[in-house]
């Protein structure tokens, strides 16, 4: 990295062998990005090893801690003024992201967050992505549609006005509460994005029913949260 950097991005993964190569030559190109940092959360692949080579660090976490811890561990290595946060499983549509930081390059907003078409939705995520839209509306009064996304960009002041980091699924949920609780303005990017589907199988009817439980429990902390 050369001197200070001005936008970092940061890349949560677990098990993501397979794909990170693809997503960090994506994220690479976006010319705007200063830096590059891989959390890798306790992986049982070769994550680490990859990422090592085309990232500028790679922190490893010693065991799962869960997306929102590895997303907080990566903020506190990075020197960005503006954090760029990018999913490791978005492969070479990881470039896209490039414009979710214009909005913020030009002071228009303070977080932006990907939100990719209903035609190139990935299967079975409905029924979460609701309930996390129903209670951001009924939390903020603010009607969103990607609550949920990995693919944002965010101003470092706005993350270090958090106050609650869920360790895992909802650390996205809480920062879009807090930001447009906080008076923050927030921006929805589309960007044409198919993202990899979720098995219909038991381990996906699994994953989803961990990240409904993430999201319920974020729900009702940012409910019993003081003003
Ligand atoms: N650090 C960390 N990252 C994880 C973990 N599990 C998954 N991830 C990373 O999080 C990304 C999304 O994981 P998926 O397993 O593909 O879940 P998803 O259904 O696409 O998740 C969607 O909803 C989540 C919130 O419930 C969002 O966090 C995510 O960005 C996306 O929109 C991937 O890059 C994956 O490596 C974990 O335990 N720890």
């Amino acid at each position: 990295m050369k001197g200070k950097a001005a936008v970092s991005a940061i890349i949560p993964a677990y098990n993501e062998a397979e794909r990170i190569e693809a997503t960090l030559e994506g994220v690479r190109s976006i010319p705007e990005v200063d830096e590059v940092i891989v959390v890798d959360d306790g992986s049982e692949d070769f994550t680490s090893p990859i990422a090592r080579r085309y990232a500028d660090s790679v922190i490893r976490l010693p065991s799962n801690c869960g997306k929102g811890t590895a997303m907080r561990e990566g903020v506190r290595c990075a020197a960005g003024e503006v954090l760029l946060f990018v999913d490791a499983d978005l492969k070479e549509h990881a470039k896209l992201c490039g414009s979710l930081l214009v909005p913020l390059l030009r002071k228009d907003a303070d977080m932006t967050i990907a939100r990719f078409p209903p035609s190139l939705r990935k299967g079975g995520f409905g029924l979460v992505k609701g309930v996390a839209r129903s209670g951001v509306l009924w939390l903020t009064g603010v009607k969103l549609d990607a609550t949920l996304s990995g693919q944002r960009a965010v101003r470092r002041e706005v993350w270090e006005s958090l106050d609650y980091f869920p360790a895992g699924f909802g650390v996205e949920l809480g920062l879009t509460v807090h930001a447009l609780q906080s008076g923050y303005t927030v921006r929805e990017v589309p960007l044409p994005i198919r993202h990899r589907e979720t098995g219909r199988d038991w381990q996906g009817f699994r994953h989803r029913g961990k990240q409904l439980m993430e999201v319920l429990s974020t729900l009702f902390r940012l409910w019993r949260l003081p003003a």
